[in-house]
């Protein structure tokens, strides 16, 4: 049976750069569909019919169905892709100023794909991405909704640490659990190297013991400020270097932030983190992830959106455990979950949050 996967968003950078990856990664077969949707407004309209062509131009041979859907009302898909909305910017400064932004398009998104397509897996990309999976939890199968925030985070702290062993990513193993955000959650008890080299696990032993000396959040603070520091006289690449010099685990705070500075979004490394989602639901074989999700209890007891390892197949998510966290991470994500849920009843109740 064809399968047809709708990206939200397709006139954006990520999500045009998502359809590149999909159709170069030859993830669908011929008959496939993918539809590339707007939100009813002439500009986008416009790009995506442009966007059409060139991806047929480029991708023909695969037979594809690339369709242009002006309006969100009309998307009829099994996958649906979330990259609409706004992003950071000089306009919309802070997260919480994003959420607030963002709130009315995940709702409408929400309330349109519950109807057009109720028995859709949705992968939410767009920012902040715990808002958006709670909110369109709130009008489909929680079980069918994950955010690829967290899977991003941990190919990110993944490249990190294969950068510092001078190995290729394909060789580790990572995972970056809770927000997607500051509260984000480097996991370093779960870090594994496929190769059995004493050398390379003296090494990072050693990463390790050395992010142990001092807290995260406090060389996360130093780092962002050096950094922003360097970012107001624009030097690049000394803050940069001075990313790259500093533990994994902080880096990933701040090499992306950079990223944002330099080219307002980061659309190679999101498209590729959102196709890894979207092969685990395609090759239904329940692999591992790591993802935003609702969770009423199923980890730690957390009740509500947290990114944590799920094994992801057609019919939603599972949770996958968390049994080898130390006792240090089990609070950071605990704590991380408590300030998503303070984040999201913010945005969503007008409560106080942090
Ligand atoms: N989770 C991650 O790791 C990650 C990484 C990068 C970007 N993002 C998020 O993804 C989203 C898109 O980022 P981008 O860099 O592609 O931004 P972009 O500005 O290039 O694209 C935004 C897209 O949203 C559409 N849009 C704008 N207003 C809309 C509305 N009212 N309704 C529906 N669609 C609307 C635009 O037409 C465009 O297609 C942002 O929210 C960003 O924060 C997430």
């Amino acid at each position: 049976m064809s399968i047809s996967v709708a990206i939200l968003g397709a006139s954006g950078a990520v999500g045009g750069m998502l359809a590149t990856q999909i159709l170069r990664s030859d993830l669908l077969e011929p008959g496939d569909r993918l539809q590339l949707v707007g939100h009813g407004a002439s500009s986008s309209e416009k790009k995506l019919l442009g966007t059409r062509i060139d991806l047929l131009d480029a991708f023909d041979e695969e037979r594809v169905e690339i369709e242009m859907v002006p309006n969100i009302g009309d998307v009829d898909a099994d996958i649906v892709v979330v990259t609409a909305g706004a992003t950071l910017s000089p306009e919309v400064k802070t997260r919480r100023d994003l959420g607030a932004q963002n709130r009315p398009i995940f709702e409408h998104i929400a309330k349109e794909c519950a109807s057009s397509s109720p028995d859709a897996l949705f992968i939410v990309v767009s920012n902040p991405v715990e808002l958006g999976v709670q909110i369109l939890a709130n009008s489909v199968d929680r079980r069918r909704v994950v955010g690829m925030g967290a899977e991003q985070d941990s190919l990110r702290f993944a490249r990190a640490i294969a950068r510092d062993l001078g190995i290729s990513r394909r060789y580790v193993r990572a995972s970056v659990l809770g927000e997607h955000g500051q509260a984000m959650v480097p996991v370093w008890s779960a870090v594994e190297l496929m190769l059995a080299s004493p050398s390379l696990l003296d090494a990072l032993r050693d990463l390790r013991e050395r992010a142990g000396n001092a807290p995260l959040k406090e060389r996360v603070a130093r780092l962002q400020a050096e950094v922003v520091q360097l970012l107001e006289t624009h030097q690049i690449p000394e803050a940069y270097e001075v990313a790259r010099r500093a533990l994994p685990d902080a880096r990933i705070f701040v090499e992306p932030f950079i990223t944002m500075q330099c080219m307002h979004s980061t659309p190679n490394a999101t498209a590729n983190a959102t196709l890894h989602c979207l092969e685990a639901v395609l090759a239904n074989d329940s692999r591992r992830i790591h993802g935003q999700v609702l969770l009423e209890g199923e980890v730690l007891g957390i009740g509500g959106v947290c990114g944590v390892p799920v094994a992801l197949s057609r019919t939603g998510w599972q949770p996958e455990g968390v049994g080898g966290l130390t006792a240090n991470e089990r609070e950071m994500l605990v704590q991380s979950a408590e300030s998503i849920r303070e984040f999201t009843s913010g945005i969503l109740y007008g409560a106080s949050s942090g």
